[in-house]
């Protein structure tokens, strides 16, 4: 597997958010958002086993993972690796491109799909039969840059959503994170918002943490 990174922090983004979680971040992505924070898991990484990596992920001693990247679906490996950790709470932090039905997953483990909007440069990367495959535990993430952003969203959610936590957040220092909360609340949209925790605790460009 090609890796970026792996760490221990608290989860700063969707539903365990605040909780002790190890992170592994693997290299590589399909998609180039244009507001993508992780540039640089497009090419570094370090090539290793999945034994080195379970290894590694199990050594923190706690049982909450997010494998995100760059994007993890590109790596099959990953079958392998959360067959190993099947015990382990996982969220798979997807990029919505990938066909997620190739990738079943285990009771402890879910998927946190990101739906890309217009502002990402990305939206006709979504691969919308995603939906149908989403369980009642997934997250569905819906990250804005503006107010076209939020109606295209709703509107694609008001013809495709099927099951899942939809999630809203703010592209980073791109729009005021309040007005995304004004429009949800005006529309009676029954979602949750968030900020990225991690970006406020650390500074919004530290790795690692
Ligand atoms: C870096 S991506 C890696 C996983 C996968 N490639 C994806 O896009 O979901 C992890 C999450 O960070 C979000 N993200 C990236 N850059 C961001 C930014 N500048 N502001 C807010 N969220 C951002 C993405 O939308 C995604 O939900
Ligand atoms: N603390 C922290 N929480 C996160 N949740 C998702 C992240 C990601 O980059 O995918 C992330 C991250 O990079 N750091
Ligand atoms: S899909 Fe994820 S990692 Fe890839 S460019 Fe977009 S935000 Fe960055
Ligand atoms: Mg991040």
């Amino acid at each position: 597997m090609k890796v970026n990174e792996i760490f221990l922090s608290i989860q700063g983004e969707g539903i365990s958010t605040g909780y002790p979680t190890v992170f592994l971040r693997l290299a590589g992505c399909n998609l180039r958002c244009r507001y993508c924070d992780t540039s640089y898991s497009y090419a570094e990484g370090e090539e290793m086993t999945v034994e080195e990596v379970f290894k590694k992920v199990t050594s923190y001693g706690y049982k909450r993972v997010c494998l995100t990247g760059g994007e993890p679906l590109l790596q099959q490996e990953i079958k392998i690796l959360l067959a190993a950790l099947k015990e382990y709470e996982i969220n798979i932090e997807t990029n919505g491109s990938v066909d997620i039905c190739l990738f079943p997953l285990g009771e402890n483990h879910r998927f946190t799909m990101d739906i890309k909007t217009p502002s990402s440069g990305e939206a006709d990367s979504n691969c919308l039969s995603n939906f149908k495959y989403l369980r009642e535990k997934d997250e569905i993430k819906i990250v804005l840059g503006d107010y076209q952003d939020y109606l295209w969203a709703r509107d694609l959610l008001k013809q495709h959503y099927k099951k899942g936590i939809i999630t809203f957040s703010p592209i980073y220092n791109r729009i005021d994170p309040k007005k995304i909360v004004q429009w949800m609340l005006e529309d009676r949209i029954d979602a949750r918002f968030q900020l990225q925790l991690h970006k406020i605790l650390w500074h919004p460009e530290a790795r690692g943490v």
